[in-house]
């Protein structure tokens, strides 16, 4: 057993601009361990594994990898080093099939490429001795976000990897997907391999890591067993201070009816049946959640509120108004705001900079435009107003919004909806990627809505959040709303007994109650 580790990237600095994304960053990785990096949005954990694995380079620093320095002209290289990364953002071709797309990547061997067979039979074995239910001649485009990413997980197997990169692997997936997830990564382990994990996710950290590397501005500042530690004392070394989840919550009186929708049903993009028959009411200063397992229409629901999907049935009631089936460009003329499930589907354009993105759909409204011109004083003005309310971590407005960190352009996104002076909020998964002390502060933005008088509906796969903000929560399982629960985390159980459609096992819980 040597002293020396298996990984030490020592004093790495980053800069864009005057920008520092990594300012001496020293960090040590064992063989055969689970490492997690934790850290604010911004904190420049993305920067560094992308360091890593070839696809930046410091302007200072140097990686020692097993033994020996380690210099990266590319992520090819990287991956012929061993080191291979499962980035936030999948990289998949939708439209090629998994075997496709991983002799894409120009890491293996050609007499492999050209073997269609061989390939095949080697995602075969990979899938079996991983459990990981992979199809080599499956279609990316075919498949759900869980299985896209075990896609992305052998891949990297695939290449022959030592060192295993995840940033934010369980942001998109389900509980039971990211159980799952977990698992392989202790298997992974088991097998001689090293991962370094990134997660905003206390509790799966707590539960998955070996050992734990806090960054902030920057630089790493505590490096800890998982079992010397606990995740007050983490959220505290991230955030600077203590985080408390338990928001204050004015009690105000749900006021008139807002939205309305009565029997609504839609089908899915494919065509399948997605929302059946489903009917609510969300008032003024009320926030409604929509608990249950990502898959069970709840996506469908959103497009359909927005007029971005079709309705096939049953009505929907904005204010009194019926906006049923109206196209979405009208419906975005009604006082209705969006956070979207996807951001980079539908909630930003990357290549833009904030400002444009803030604009997006109110590029002919005051205060941005006036007779026909636009006033980029004022664009500029409101932009940087979000950016400082909601602490959106940038260079400046003019930055494209693709070099903000994931959790910085959720925040821009939420901060953008909220501006907006809607009547009606439609949030489908508030803080994705979004670290937990801005967590605290875009939920207590969220109650300042409420209490403003605006209609929420809150859409959410995690648990915490519905039950931190919503004055009722409905559950959704196979496109119907099976119930509705006050926000009481001692009726923990019984949603999920709704959530997984075992009604009357539910039903026969709240009796108890
Ligand atoms: N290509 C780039 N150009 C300019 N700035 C960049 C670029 N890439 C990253 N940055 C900046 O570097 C900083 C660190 O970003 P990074 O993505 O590493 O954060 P992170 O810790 O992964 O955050 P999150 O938890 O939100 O994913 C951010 O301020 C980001 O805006």
């Amino acid at each position: 057993m040597t002293d020396k580790p298996f990984l030490r990237m020592e004093n790495i600095h980053k800069r864009f601009g005057d920008l520092v994304a990594s300012g001496g960053v020293t960090l040590e990785v064992e063989k055969n361990e689970i490492h997690t990096l934790l850290g604010e949005n911004g904190a420049g954990k993305s920067v560094l594994m992308n360091i890593l694995c070839g696809v930046l380079a410091p302007n200072e620093g140097q990686i020692v990898y097993k033994g020996e320095p380690l210099r990266l002209g590319s992520p090819r290289e990287a991956i012929r080093h061993g080191i291979g990364m499962v980035h936030q953002h999948f990289m998949l071709v939708p439209n090629l099939t998994v075997a496709e797309n991983y002799v894409l990547g120009q890491g293996t061997p050609t007499r492999v490429i050209n073997d269609r067979e061989e390939v095949h039979r080697r995602i075969r074995a990979l899938s079996d001795r991983y459990g990981l239910d992979v199809r080599p001649d499956a279609l990316i485009q075919d498949l759900s976000v869980g299985e896209q990413q075990r896609v992305e997980i052998l891949k990297v197997l695939f290449h022959g990897i030592d060192l295993l990169i995840l940033d934010e692997p369980t942001a998109v997936l389900t509980p039971q997907e990211t159980d799952r997830l977990l698992l392989l990564l202790r298997e992974l382990v088991a097998d001689g391999k090293t991962v370094i994990f990134i997660s905003h996710k206390l509790d799966e950290v707590m539960r998955v890591s070996d050992r734990i590397s806090v960054m902030r501005d920057a630089r790493i500042v505590f490096t800890t067993a998982a079992s010397e530690t606990n995740p007050r004392e983490l959220a505290r070394m991230m955030v600077g201070r203590d985080v408390l989840m338990e928001l204050p919550r004015a009690a105000v009186e749900p006021g008139r009816v807002v939205l309305s929708v009565d029997k609504l049903s839609c089908d899915s993009e494919i065509g399948l049946p997605a929302v059946r028959g489903v009917s609510f009411e969300v008032r003024e200063k009320e926030i409604v959640g929509i608990a249950g397992v990502s898959g069970n229409g709840q996506s469908e629901l959103a497009l359909a509120l927005t007029g971005l999907l079709p309705v096939k049935g049953g009505s929907v009631r904005l204010d009194g108004e019926e906006i049923t089936g109206l196209p979405p460009s009208e419906v975005n003329r009604r006082p209705i705001a969006h956070i979207p499930e996807d951001r980079h589907k539908m909630g930003i354009v990357l290549p833009l900079p904030l400002t444009e993105n803030v604009l997006l759909q109110r590029y002919d409204r005051a205060p941005f435009s006036s007779r026909g011109l636009l006033d980029f004083g004022a664009i500029t003005d409101h932009t940087r107003d979000l950016i400082r309310r909601f602490r959106v971590k940038t260079s400046s407005e003019n930055e494209r919004i693709q070099n903000l960190s994931g959790g910085n352009q959720q925040k821009l996104v939420v901060a953008r909806e909220l501006a907006r002076d809607p009547d009606f909020l439609l949030i489908n998964q508030l803080t994705r990627g979004i670290d937990i002390g801005a967590m605290e502060m875009v939920m207590q933005e969220v109650l300042r809505q409420r209490e403003a008088g605006r209609a929420i509906l809150l859409i959410s796969t995690e648990l915490e959040e519905l039950f931190a903000i919503c004055d009722r929560i409905l559950v959704m399982y196979h496109g119907e709303l099976v119930g509705e629960l006050p926000p009481d985390r001692s009726r923990l159980e019984e949603m999920g007994l709704l959530m997984a459609g075992h009604v009357g096992e539910a039903a026969a819980r709240a009796v108890a109650h």
